[in-house]
């Protein structure tokens, strides 16, 4: 099932047109990959699946996106969006606060005071971003005394805290040792039953590895958008051909 449809859209920032004419329907309980040069649209897409660029002043957005069939843009609440759609940035961007206040600020904010209901929340989330065991014992201690790997799994546990439906990571791994990000791909692959997740990464090794469907974006376009299977072994584009091959440019 289409869990996101992208219809016809359009990005400008001023003058300049980031997206062209976009169409994609993502689907629900999968993976799908945003790989592509640097600014070509990739996370000026991603973002705009939870309203974060209209944070940016000067920013145009025309055709329509939807999520369980609503329009995102015209009838669902930005606030309420964020909640059901998450994100987690490139760079790990924990708050200065305990590992446990990072995981409970956002249920909190959403109204939930009971201590042993965010007590569950906490535990539900560190265990889903598979990192209970690792700090259970240092719930009061700072996150930011974490490792890099740490931060940005406990980034994913913030995001799991308030149950959405989505989740959009940004180059979660660039940041990261080849370990963590085995972690983090394990972990994604792992949730995707429970979640609808859309990625962006450079690493396209990374994408083969986890996604089930790829966009190859290029100069603000979705060239091609496929099966990643298909995508990486029989691309129907030139141009898709040349970038995963290596002989962009
Ligand atoms: N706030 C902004 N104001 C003006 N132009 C912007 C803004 N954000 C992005 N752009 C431009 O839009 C284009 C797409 O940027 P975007 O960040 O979506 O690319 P990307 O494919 O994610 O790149 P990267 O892989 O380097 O992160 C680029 O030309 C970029 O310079």
């Amino acid at each position: 099932m289409s869990k996101i449809k992208i219809e016809d859209v359009n990005l400008y920032y001023g003058e300049f047109q980031a997206l062209k004419n976009i169409n994609m329907n993502i689907k629900e309980n999968e993976i799908t990959a945003f790989i592509g040069p640097s600014g070509c649209g990739k996370s000026t897409l991603l973002k705009s699946l939870n309203r974060m660029n209209d944070l940016i002043e000067g920013v145009k957005i025309n055709g329509r996106m939807l999520l369980d069939d609503v329009d995102i843009y015209k009838d669902i609440d930005a606030s309420v969006l964020r909640k059901r759609v998450g994100m987690v940035f490139q760079k790990p961007n924990p708050f200065p606060m305990s590992i446990y206040e990072n995981v409970a600020y956002g249920p909190k904010t959403h109204g939930i005071k009971q201590r042993s209901k965010l007590d569950d929340i906490v535990e539900q989330s560190l265990r889903a971003a598979a990192m209970w065991d690792e700090v259970k014992d240092r719930l009061k201690k700072s996150a930011l005394g974490l490792s890099g790997g740490q931060q940005q799994r406990l980034c994913i546990a913030r995001a799991f805290s308030v149950n959405p439906e989505v989740i959009l990571l940004d180059e979660p791994t660039s940041a990261l040792d080849p370990i963590s990000t085995m972690k983090i791909e394990d972990l994604l692959v792992d949730i995707k039953k429970n979640y609808t997740i859309v990625i962006v990464t450079h690493n396209m090794q990374q994408a083969t590895r986890i996604s089930d469907k790829t966009g190859f974006f290029l100069h603000g376009e979705v060239v091609e958008f496929d099966d990643t299977e298909k995508l990486f072994s029989m691309p129907e584009n030139k141009k898709t051909e040349d970038y995963i091959t290596g002989r962009f440019g």
